[in-house]
């Protein structure tokens, strides 16, 4: 299967990657010239391209939007003239719509996506939301590329901003708690480069933990906190300093309320 993907930062970069992983496919990408991006086609023997036209002549089966925001409608624009209606369009623009997209583009078939940047690692979390009308055919060759990167998760289009915040922001939240740890680490004698192994690991074991067990988080933080022990002295630390609030009004702010 050909891919093409717009937009080369962190996101159409680590897309890039996690596709590269499996190997199945043959990707393209377009992005203004940019040594980084020069250097990753190389690194990852991928073509790269400068323009819609050149991105028509590859005659690519998926084409991943992964531009900025404020862009994504105009180069969809764009595009519109330049590729054939077999090529299916999935947007992973946060907060343009299908409507928006549909506008520009019209008689293709669009999906909207946001996914996250463990997909580099093919451990991505990925909201997806389909139109009605996409059929079993176009369904298929969506699933077959966003399952090689990570659990999808099938969603109105409605419900995708808040599946962004928990699933796409959530990264930079729990990347932040990792860092604070890893400070603390360190200023109880750690060396840093221990610290940011035995954080990792341990949120690393944690997600598997919850996700293979399916149980509550509440649950399994109680089977840590021994009567009397140490876990439950620093629980009580987090709840004095307002820490769920913290990580409630995050999620708030990121999905927009004032
Ligand atoms: N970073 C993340 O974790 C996530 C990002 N997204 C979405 O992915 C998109 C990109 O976000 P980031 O990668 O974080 O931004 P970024 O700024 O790292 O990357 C954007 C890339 O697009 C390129 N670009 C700009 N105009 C272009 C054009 N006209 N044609 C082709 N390429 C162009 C830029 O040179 C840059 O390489 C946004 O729409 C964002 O909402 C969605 C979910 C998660
Ligand atoms: O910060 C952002 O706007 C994007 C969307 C989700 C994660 N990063």
């Amino acid at each position: 299967m050909k891919i093409t993907v717009i937009g080369v930062g962190n996101m159409g970069s680590a897309i890039i990657k996690g596709l590269n992983n499996s190997a199945k496919f043959t990707i393209s990408a377009m992005n203004p010239v940019n040594p980084r991006v020069a250097k990753l086609a190389q690194e990852l023997n991928f073509h790269l391209v400068n323009t819609t036209a050149e991105v028509a002549s590859l005659k690519p089966d998926i084409i991943i939007l992964t531009t900025p925001a404020p862009v994504t409608v105009a180069v969809a624009k764009e595009l519109a003239t330049a590729i054939d209606n077999k090529a299916i369009i999935i947007s992973a623009a946060a907060g343009i719509s299908h409507q928006e997209l549909a506008k520009v583009l019209p008689n293709k078939t669009i999906a909207n996506i946001i996914p996250n940047t463990p997909v580099e690692v093919n451990a991505g979390t990925i909201g997806l939301a389909l139109p009605t009308d996409i059929t079993a055919e176009a369904t298929t060759t969506i699933l077959t590329v966003l399952n090689s990167l990570g659990d999808v998760i099938e969603l109105p289009e409605d419900k995708l901003d808040i599946i962004g915040v928990i699933g796409g922001c959530g990264p930079a939240f729990v990347d932040v708690m990792m860092d604070a740890m890893s400070d603390a680490a360190v200023k109880h004698g750690l060396d840093r480069q221990t610290a940011y192994q035995v954080v990792a690991s341990m949120v690393k074991g944690t997600g598997t933990l919850a996700y293979d067990s399916k149980l509550a988080p509440a649950l399994l933080r109680d089977q840590v906190t021994s009567p009397g022990g140490t876990t439950i002295k620093g629980v009580e630390a987090l709840e004095k300093h307002g820490f769920r609030y913290a990580i409630i009004d995050a999620v708030n702010k990121a999905n927009g309320e004032q």
